[in-house]
């Protein structure tokens, strides 16, 4: 028998928890109508041949491996570092938990949407922002958003809480790192218990997960956005799909698979604190018509409650103020209230 479109897809995808892997699996043959993007969406001017920076951290306090750092997260916004000190098991444990997450039944995965989930700190949904979006994504998300080990522990769902957990604190060091090498080059002194809140006092880490699409050009998994965070610390698998915007402003690059490779990229909030110096670049993930694809991204943020804006450290050689300062919460619930649009959150605070 034909497969067959359910009647109401928000109720079969959003309120029953069945996700865009619930469609995928009835075997439909056309991607259904709320998923087809404006023509201007979809994938295009991707080019080949050129690649974000790879970046070797095995020497990381190297001044030239701190160079090579900070001049891509000044021209490119996106790199992907190897020999980065976490361990390679941990890294297949979260994927591995990933699928286990979205293979339990979606009478159990309901448990934990925004309406029904029992902390308001882990979310598990579809699409980014359904109620807002003209054209929905075709992308399947649990966020966890860490406050205590004693919360995680009791709260993030058991078939990835533990891996979840373990991968957000092994990156530690290497977060750690890549603040302290970025900041030096702002004239902002090492990371302490001063200061450490505003650049990494919060941390999220989400679950993606992008299963087969039938007319997958028709669609996108993830559109055209920055990500909020100070950074991005990604973790994908060997299936590829995620573009991010080239230098020249007009095309898109392939992030290629690299095994062992975690992708970095600066969020909208260290592009502000930086006064514009670091580049949180615009960056989409496409739809796949044979293969399903996870990515594990750790979103390192300031606290809800910080107040972010051009560090004092910046503006001290006399350069303008390109940003105004605001509550990052603020920051975060304007991004989360609207479609993905490009860099269009950053200019909420621009002056
Ligand atoms: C999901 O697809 C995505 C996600 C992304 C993410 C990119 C990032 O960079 S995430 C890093 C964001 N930073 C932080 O989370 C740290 C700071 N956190 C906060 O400031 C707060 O926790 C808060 C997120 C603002 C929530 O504050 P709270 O007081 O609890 O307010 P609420 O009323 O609960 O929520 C406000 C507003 O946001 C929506 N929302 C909350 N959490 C999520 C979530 N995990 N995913 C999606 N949306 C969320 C919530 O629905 C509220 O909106 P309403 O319209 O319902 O009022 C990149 C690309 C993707 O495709
Ligand atoms: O899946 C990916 O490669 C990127 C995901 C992403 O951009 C996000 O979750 O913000
Ligand atoms: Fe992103």
């Amino acid at each position: 028998m034909a497969p067959t479109m359910p009647s109401d897809l928000t109720e079969f995808v959003i309120v029953e928890g069945n996700g865009v892997k619930g469609l995928s699996e009835i075997g439909l043959k056309s991607l259904p109508r709320e998923y087809i993007q404006p023509l201007e969406e979809r994938m295009m001017n991707v080019v080949g041949g050129d690649s974000i920076p790879i970046i070797d951290m095995s020497n990381w306090d190297d001044q030239k491996v701190e160079d090579e750092i900070c001049d891509a997260a000044e021209k490119w916004g996106f790199f992907q570092v190897i020999n980065h000190g976490v361990p390679l098991h941990v890294l297949e444990k979260v994927k591995d938990a990933t699928h286990r997450f979205y293979e339990m039944e979606a009478e159990e995965k309901v448990k934990y949407s925004k309406e029904n989930s029992a902390s308001k700190h882990v979310r598990y949904g579809s699409s980014f922002s359904p109620e807002s979006e003209k054209a929905l994504e075709w992308k399947d998300y649990l966020s966890l958003f860490y406050v205590s080990d004693h919360e995680a522990a009791t709260m993030w769902p058991p078939p990835c809480r533990d891996e979840a957990l373990e991968y957000m604190k092994r990156s530690e060091i290497l977060i750690k790192r890549l603040l302290n090498v970025l900041l030096k080059r702002l004239n902002v002194s090492e990371i302490d218990e001063k200061n450490e809140a505003l650049f990494m006092g919060s941390k999220r880490i989400n679950l993606n997960y992008y299963p087969i699409c039938p007319n997958h050009d028709l669609t996108v998994a993830i559109g055209r956005h920055s990500d909020v965070s100070t950074l991005t610390v990604l973790l994908q698998d060997e299936i590829g799909g995620l573009h991010v915007r080239a230098p020249n402003h007009h095309d898109w690059i392939h992030v290629s698979p690299i095994s062992g490779a975690l992708v970095i990229n600066i969020g909208d909030a260290l592009q502000v604190m930086s006064n514009g110096r670091y580049k949180s670049i615009e960056h989409r993930v496409s739809a796949n018509g044979s293969k399903t694809r996870v990515s594990v991204p750790i979103f390192v943020n300031p606290r809800p409650s910080d107040v972010i804006g051009p560090l004092p450290q910046v503006l001290a050689n006399g350069e303008q103020a390109m940003y105004k300062n605001v509550v990052y919460s603020d920051y975060v619930k304007y991004f989360f209230r609207k479609p993905h649009d490009g860099k269009m959150t950053v200019e909420y605070v621009k002056i």
